[in-house]
């Protein structure tokens, strides 16, 4: 069948985008949240400290009772008590008494100062105070970091380590966020075999599960990866049927370009799934629809491996990040220089692959390898894709182009 005119690369991100819905906010445990967007505007319903407390091992005290202190005239005060971190049975100090305290145990009311053990003869029924401390030092003031009611993180914040230890010294063992999909991958093709066992002459391994359920997991995602499926119809349904129960996206790789046994197109086609050409080079024949009872949104990518990975960045990433709740859906374009010339067929947006340096105030982009579809360890030595309009047949050194950089947290 003769193929329409192809998609721009926006027209197909936005059959992809139009109708996916955000995952549904659910309160998480705090750890699974590490990398998510937070879905509330949390307050603190905690003080930070939530009590005064002192910095220091030492004695509390009234600073006006030791002011006098000395190495030559020490002051001398009766010690009244123990107070540990986690173990405080003295609230209260009359003045002209002291009180040994640990790091991080409650000021008893009364006391104003802590005089650290290094200014005293760490006695334990008296001690001897050999230099005053000014009022307030080394007490940790209530509310001082955090007071009731601070907004400590704002919705849409996406959560990384200090978020989460501040949510937990808070209080909040669990956030509003949405989950993280899970994409079920399937890889298509008779010619692939495992990594790890021996090949024939006429199979390679499965390199396309393992890119793009890295990338997957990468985006925030849980992956789950499936074996390979054989190019026959029925066994591919079979598979996707058994696999729907446990995907929020699915992501095939395969199948899906002009062959006699494209495999993936054969079997969802008449499912309703959509398949055409987009105009972008690699990556020109794609495939998106929903599927089963849940309408999961199924991805259906080109077999090449560069052309796989970059329809993920270029479809695949933004709905995770929708579905996810982070912004930007897209991964941002930026400027930079090209150290060489490079050409490029009309009518194709191109992505070439290349390296992106960013040295002090000059950003630069050298292409790396050629273009095909089929070159991994091109893509593996590139961090970064040089993106060539569709109508651009040859740009020369030195000018600015669009880059996409491949690394980055988004
Ligand atoms: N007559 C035409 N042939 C092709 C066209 C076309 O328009 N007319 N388009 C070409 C383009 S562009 C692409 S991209 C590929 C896409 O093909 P498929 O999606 O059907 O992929 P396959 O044929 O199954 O495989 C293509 C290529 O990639 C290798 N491959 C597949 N799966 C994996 C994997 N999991 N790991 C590593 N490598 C994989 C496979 O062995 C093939 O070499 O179609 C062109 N043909
Ligand atoms: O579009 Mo294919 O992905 O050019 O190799």
């Amino acid at each position: 069948m003769p193929e329409g005119a192809p998609d721009t690369v926006e027209q197909h991100l936005d059959r992809v985008l139009r109708d996916l819905e955000p995952l549904p906010v659910f309160p998480q445990p705090l750890m699974d949240t590490l990398g998510l967007a937070c879905a509330e505007d949390i307050t603190a319903a905690v003080a930070l400290p939530s009590f005064d407390n002192s910095a220091m091992d030492g004695y509390a005290v009234v600073a006006a009772d030791v002011a006098s202190a000395s190495d030559e005239f020490p002051v001398h005060l009766p010690v009244v008590g123990e107070i540990g971190a986690g173990n405080a049975q003295l609230l209260a100090l009359a003045p002209g008494t002291a009180a040994k305290i640990m790091t991080g145990a409650p000021v008893p009311t009364g006391a104003d100062a802590i005089v650290p053990y290094e200014w005293t003869d760490r006695g334990v029924a008296q001690v001897s105070i050999r230099q005053a401390p000014q009022p307030g030092q080394h007490v940790r003031p209530a509310g001082e970091d955090v007071a009731i009611g601070d907004l400590v993180v704002e919705r849409g914040t996406v959560l990384g380590p200090r978020h989460l230890g501040l949510l937990a010294s808070i209080g909040r063992a669990t956030v509003r966020s949405r989950p993280r999909p899970r994409v079920v991958i399937l890889s298509t093709g008779s010619e692939l075999r495992e990594p790890g066992v021996p090949l024939g002459h006429d199979s390679i391994y499965d390199g396309n599960s393992f890119l793009l359920a890295a990338a997957a997991r990468r985006a925030g995602a849980i992956a789950y990866r499936v074996g390979i499926l054989p190019d026959q119809p029925e066994a591919f349904l079979t598979a996707l049927d058994d696999q729907l129960v446990r995907a929020d996206v699915v992501v095939t790789s395969g199948g899906v370009s002009q062959g006699d046994f494209d495999v993936v197109k054969e079997a969802l086609a008449p499912k309703g799934v959509w398949f055409g050409p987009v105009a972008m080079q690699p990556g020109k024949p794609q495939g998106f629809g929903f599927v089963g009872e849940d309408n999961t949104p199924i991805f259906t990518l080109p077999g090449n491996p560069v052309s796989s990975y970059i329809s993920f960045q270029l479809f695949v990433l933004p709905a995770l990040r929708k579905m996810m709740g982070m912004t930007p859906w897209s991964r941002p374009v930026v400027p930079a220089r090209l150290t060489h010339a490079v050409t490029s067929p009309p009518g194709r947006r191109q992505y070439l692959r290349g390296e992106y340096v960013v040295d002090g105030g000059t950003v630069t982009v050298s292409p790396v390898g050629g273009p095909g579809s089929h070159l991994v360890g091109d893509l593996a030595s590139s961090n970064a894709l040089v993106v060539i309009p569709e109508e651009t047949t040859a740009i020369p050194a030195g000018t600015l182009v669009d880059v996409l950089p491949l690394d980055l947290d988004y």
